[in-house]
């Protein structure tokens, strides 16, 4: 059974396609995914085992979590978005932490500046997923950032699910100086699942920013996506105690709106 859910991609239904990288051959893996979604790139191994540690750790030891919604912890650095009405933003007073710099720089020139952008990065939000329950529903990322939307996943494997959106007008044609506002957009049907590894940097550019909506479903449904084996395909073992499930997420974008 295991075996043949070890083949990279499952075919769930006609347009549910799962994707657990590193289970064949990364390489092709990744580009078949990039291939998949237009604008989407996965770097698994962007920060070793040890800076994704070092990074987790200094996150821990500031402890400034907030609490201000209730699917999970957050914290927001640069801009304040403001999730409970409807969006906004807020300047905040305090600058970006020196300890995220060396992370914003390298992923700023990543293939020299290629993969992110401008403007530079300049809102950060961290979010905290522990335990079953804890999620963010599906979404694009608000028109007031920027091109480029780039995650960064500390702590345990987890599953991010991105779900295709096109246009409703049949004549319509995407491009990226169009943006096509979300309600005028409808859902596929067609979803791409990816076990996000610790210390890796997934970035959304383009269609994968515009026109997809990612989630991280509550691990509770984590089946639903994965099938029987979803304890091995995403934490390696089937003995994980999945209580224990604790990911640090880090979401990089540019602030692109005048903030008053
Ligand atoms: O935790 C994640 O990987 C996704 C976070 C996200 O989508 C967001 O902050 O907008
Ligand atoms: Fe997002």
């Amino acid at each position: 059974m295991l075996k043949m859910q070890s083949s990279m991609q499952l075919q769930n239904s006609s347009t549910t396609t799962t994707t657990v990288m590193g289970l064949e051959n990364i390489e092709s893996e990744i580009k078949s995914l990039e291939e998949s979604i237009e604008g989407l790139r996965y770097f698994p191994d962007f920060l070793s085992e040890k800076q994704s540690l070092d990074l987790l750790n200094e996150i821990d030891e500031r402890n400034e979590w907030e609490s201000e919604i209730n699917s999970r912890r957050t914290l927001q650095y640069g801009y304040h978005f403001n999730y409970l009405h409807g969006g906004g933003l807020r300047k905040l007073q305090e600058e970006i932490p020196n300890y995220l710099k060396p992370v914003m720089e390298r992923i700023e020139q990543l293939e020299d500046g290629s993969c992110w952008h401008y403007p530079q990065i300049s809102q950060i939000i961290l979010n905290e997923y522990k335990g079953l329950e804890t999620y963010i529903s599906k979404h694009i990322d608000s028109l007031d950032f920027g091109p480029t939307v780039a995650i960064i996943s500390l702590g345990d494997p987890c599953l991010i699910v991105l779900h295709e959106r096109t246009p409703k007008d049949p004549n319509a044609t995407w491009n990226a100086n169009e943006i096509i506002p979300i309600q005028n957009l409808q859902a596929t049907g067609k979803k791409m699942c990816l076990v996000l590894k610790p210390g890796s940097l997934l970035v959304l550019n383009g269609k994968a920013r515009y026109l997809w909506q990612h989630e991280i479903p509550k691990q509770c449904l984590w089946k639903k996506y994965l099938g029987e084996s979803w304890k091995t395909l995403a934490f390696g073992s089937e003995d994980f105690d999945e209580n224990k499930f604790r990911r640090v997420s880090l979401t990089m974008r540019s602030v692109v709106v005048q903030v008053p």
